[in-house]
């Protein structure tokens, strides 16, 4: 099977993706950003997508979910959640106190806010903290260091100056498989929907929670995003407990429709730690 990764080489998203494939016959290939592993996806270059989702410091990846916003033939196959340490990384024999500049992914810098104010850095963003990496062991600059994982400095040859920089501990990111076309699968303990309110009046979100509520259904994560159509109005991600062949899962979802409210399925699946 043929997967594509947020990469280059040395992400975290291959970490996750390595270990959640291990044992298995597939083709890893890294993709410079998480559109073009979902465009990968969607256009068949590769059978399976992964991508992060969530980070328990800063929330939700929203170019993920925008993305699964978008392309309604986008389903989640499975999910993982990677144990994430932040590390400090410049060319071998840069110093922490000689660094000006210091590179990386939005969410590895928002991860690591309060040491890089500290720090007193000016902060530079990157796709991932791989690709933020890579440029610096092409540009050799001995003033500029990233934030990224232990193994990108082993795949560029870098060293790390600090390690488990991040503000706070634990901290974890989940990350998606995404796939074209639903799946059925039926060890499924997990659904991922959206939900678009039919109109606005006051307690539509209220009326949702409530439905799930009833049929005992746990919440495990809920987002919105704008509809994009007008301020103030948004459409709701959520994850429940209970693949969707459970039968609370599907009557749940039945009468949030009858309701009124746009039910998609995003994924039924099982996510595993790492
Ligand atoms: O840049 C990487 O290494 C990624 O895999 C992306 C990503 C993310 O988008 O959340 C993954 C895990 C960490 O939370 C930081 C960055």
């Amino acid at each position: 099977m043929r997967i594509g990764f947020l990469g280059p080489r040395g992400t975290f998203t291959e970490e996750a993706a390595t270990r959640y494939y291990q044992g298995q016959d597939v083709v890893l290939t890294p993709f410079p950003s998480i559109v073009a592993v979902m465009d990968a996806v969607m256009d068949g270059r590769v059978d399976r997508g992964v991508v992060p989702i969530e980070n328990s410091i800063e929330g939700s990846v929203t170019l993920t979910l925008d993305g699964l916003l978008e392309n309604p033939d986008l389903f989640v196959e499975g999910g993982m959640v990677l144990p994430v340490e932040q590390n400090l990384i410049g060319l071998p024999g840069a110093k922490k106190a000689d660094l000006r500049e210091v590179w990386s992914h939005p969410q590895a810098i928002a991860q690591c806010r309060r040491y890089l104010r500290e720090l007193g850095v000016e902060v530079k963003t990157f796709d991932s903290t791989a690709a933020a990496a890579m440029a610096l062991a092409r540009d050799r600059r001995p003033e500029v260091g990233v934030i990224a994982p232990a193994l990108s400095a082993r795949t560029f040859s870098l060293d790390i100056l600090e390690r488990g920089i991040q503000d706070y501990q634990p901290n974890h990111t989940r990350f998606g498989v995404l796939r074209r076309g639903p799946a059925a699968d039926p060890r499924a303990d997990k659904t991922m929907l959206l939900i678009t309110p039919c109109e606005e009046h006051y307690g539509v979100l209220a009326s949702l929670l409530n439905v799930l509520a009833a049929f005992r259904l746990n919440l495990t994560w809920i987002e919105s995003r704008p509809t994009r159509r007008r301020l103030g109005t948004y459409q709701f991600l959520l994850d429940v407990d209970g693949g969707i062949h459970e039968e609370a899962v599907a009557k749940a979802i039945s009468v949030i429709e009858t309701i009124g409210h746009d039910v998609r399925v995003l994924g039924s699946y099982r996510t595993v730690a790492l």
